[in-house]
């Protein structure tokens, strides 16, 4: 009954047989194509510039293309790369030196751009090509992309075309609308795999480009889940997003990206902390400077907004006794007299005991100007436009984790136990673990943000979602900030996080086979991809883990790491034939690229072939389209024997 229902339903979009078979033989033919391009990329830390680089070259995909369907020197190469990657600032610098651009180049431009085009948008169906055309030029450029050069009548044609595209002065908007249409094709798919906040400069201007594009998934990481619960509101976490941005100098991003004031914070700094001077809560400048005066208001504004988080985060602790977290109570456990803190009956000294604003005996009490500042900071988060719209792409877009083509992506860990076993926490009167204690966060992200059970209880487990022990986002058993900021580097155990045992696990094969068939995944097809923590391949850490079937693709895009991690980030591609692990030199900038070429910005190695290639069948979309093809068999099937009437109109 269920199945003659959706028949009807069908015969509406499919009303007669002809209509019914053009969609089996169009749908069986794209089960046919190759699997489209997915490309991989996670711990954006705000890095817009090399983001939009891995971007735009598609991890070194537009040049393997290139190398694929020309045989040129490596200035030629270079000159068409940038052509593609950059082609309005190119076809600039080309024209400056006018000896080189004549119709003569645009000629050649043009027919090496035309060919690319229609390789990387051989795979994908006329109908999604004409979908992404530039209105403008769509007719002509569909012209040119399904011309078989074959016979000398197309070939005529063809040139003919190019001919008068420079003839009527279009040449550079056809380049332009080419080297656009190759970067989106060269990728069909593109998953973000975790943070893309905090530390770099612009991630509102990485969110603008994610915004755009035709088909990006995220996996959230525990700097977004930061933003997310601090544009809903979440004090605590507030705070925190705030003294982070000024930890990294970021003052700008705040002000001018994201258009909050900063005044009332400035004002409770000036007032309590002037005459402060202290090294540690200067901003980390990466690649960025700024005077000493700015400096100083920067570093003050730093710890003023420290120690309302960690009041905050005292309250919180108190309030929801099944986090766990009481260890994190510091503020009640130091002798503000003597300027030491006492934790498991050892003391430890203070560098810093100047705490104007703390009440010993109610030390987690904000004072009525902190008050003011965080209610003021919380009502420039909740209403301003920019954030929340950047937010809601990303609670839309993104889930704790994601089964795509045979992979699982997440950004951090599921909880182990240092045995092996799935680590299991008590919540809401229940028990989970494994995928379910992904599942029931993945849930209460989605409630925390649903207008209609947009609760308080579960903001605050966006909050756990950031630091606590069994957050499969941070997969540490503490964050020791106040530690590292209050107490001497002598004591430097005390700022150990410990990871989850399962990043020691997942070097083994069993365990990341057992957690691919925790997700129902098959553990013969599909790998696991990661972010979170950076690989330290100077230190001959390996990004390949278990045999194969764990990567973590985080390289460190971020400046921060560029030292530790000796690269500037992984990337990874998946086509039909391969899977492609990219390690990237740190990018220095467009101008660099423009004038020196891509040559030695990555190296790389596949980490699986597949022979034969995969096709469009062997994809999650390929089952669904199987499916439907069932279905519209049967409808033919009823068509033919007249169960079903056919309407012609
Ligand atoms: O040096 P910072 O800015 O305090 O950052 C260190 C903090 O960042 C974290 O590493 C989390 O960030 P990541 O997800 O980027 O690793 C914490 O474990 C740690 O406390
Ligand atoms: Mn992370």
């Amino acid at each position: 009954m269920e199945a003659e229902k959706y028949l009807e339903l069908l015969s509406e979009n499919f009303p007669n047989i002809p209509a019914v078979s053009t969609e089996i033989i169009n749908l069986k033919a794209i089960l046919n194509l190759p699997k489209s391009t997915e490309h991989f990329l996670t711990d954006l830390h705000a890095e817009d510039e090399a983001f939009q680089y891995m971007l735009k070259t598609a991890s070194g995909v537009i040049e393997y293309k290139i190398d694929q369907a020309f045989d040129l020197s490596q200035a030629e190469k270079n000159e068409l790369a940038t052509l593609i990657f950059y082609p309005e600032e190119k076809l600039e610098k080309l024209k400056a030196n006018q000896a080189k651009l004549g119709a003569a180049e645009y000629q050649k431009f043009l027919n090496q751009i035309i060919k690319l085009s229609k390789d990387v948008s051989s795979i994908y169906t006329r109908s999604k090509v004409r979908k992404a055309l530039p209105e403008e030029f769509a007719y002509i450029i569909e012209e040119l992309l399904h011309l078989k050069k074959d016979s000398k009548n197309k070939k005529d044609y063809h040139d003919q075309i190019v001919k008068t595209i420079i003839e009527i002065g279009q040449a550079e908007n056809f380049i332009i609308s080419l080297a656009q249409l190759i970067q989106t094709f060269a990728v069909d798919k593109l998953h973000i795999v975790g943070d893309i906040f905090d530390r770099g400069p612009n991630p509102h201007k990485i969110m603008d480009v994610l915004k755009n594009h035709h088909d990006v998934d995220l996996q959230w990481g525990n700097h977004d889940i930061l933003w997310m619960g601090a544009g809903l509101g979440q004090k605590a976490l507030i705070a925190t997003a705030v003294r982070i941005s000024l930890r990294y100098g970021n003052l700008e991003l705040l002000e001018e990206g994201y258009r909050i004031n900063m005044r009332p914070l400035a004002r409770l700094a000036r007032n309590y902390y002037q005459d402060f001077k202290g090294e540690i809560f200067c901003p980390k400048l990466i690649e960025r400077d700024i005077n000493d005066q700015d400096k100083d208001i920067s570093a003050q504004m730093q710890k003023a907004i420290a120690i309302i988080q960690f009041k905050l985060e005292g309250q919180l602790i108190k309030s929801r006794p099944e986090f766990k977290m009481n260890e994190a109570l510091y503020l009640e456990k130091i002798d503000y007299k003597r300027g030491i803190l006492t934790l498991n009956e050892q003391e430890y000294p203070l560098i810093d005991n100047h705490f104007p604003t703390i009440d010993p005996k109610n030390p987690y009490q904000l004072n009525e100007q902190e008050q003011e500042v965080i209610d003021h900071l919380s009502n420039s988060f909740q209403n301003n436009d920019r954030l929340q719209e950047d937010i809601r792409f990303i609670f839309n877009n993104g889930s704790m984790y994601k089964k795509y083509n045979g992979n699982l992506l997440f950004h951090g860990c599921v909880p182990l136990k240092q045995n092996g076993d799935f680590a299991e926490i008590e919540v809401e009167a229940k028990k989970v673990k494994g995928k379910k204690l992904l599942d029931f966060f993945q849930d209460v992200v989605r409630h925390s943000y649903s207008t209609k059970t947009k609760r308080k209880d579960k903001r605050d487990w966006l909050w756990y979602l950031w630091r606590g022990e069994y957050s499969p986002l941070f997969g540490k058993d503490r964050m020791t900030t106040f530690l590292r900021y209050f107490t001497d580097e002598d004591d430097k155990e005390l700022y150990q996080e410990n990871k989850n045992p399962y990043y020691s696990l997942r070097e083994k094969e069993e365990i990341c086979n057992k957690i691919l068939k925790e997700f129902e995944m098959d553990p013969e097809q599909g790998v696991i991809i990661n972010g979170h923590t950076p690989v330290e391949e100077k230190r001959g850490e390996s990004p390949i883990k278990g045999q194969g079937k764990l990567l973590v693709i985080d390289g460190g895009i971020s400046a921060a790491y560029h030292k530790k991690t000796g690269i500037a980030g992984y990337t990874l591609i998946y086509s039909d034939s391969e899977m492609r692990l990219i390690s990237h030199k740190p990018f220095v900038s467009k101008a660099e690229v423009l004038k020196k070429g891509t040559k030695d910005t990555l190296a790389s190695k596949v980490v699986k072939k597949f022979e034969p290639a995969k096709k469009i069948s062997d994809t999650d979309i390929g089952i669904k389209l199987k499916d439907d093809i069932k279905y519209l068999e049967k409808l033919l099937k009823a068509y033919q024997n007249g169960t079903i009437k056919e309407k012609y109109n």
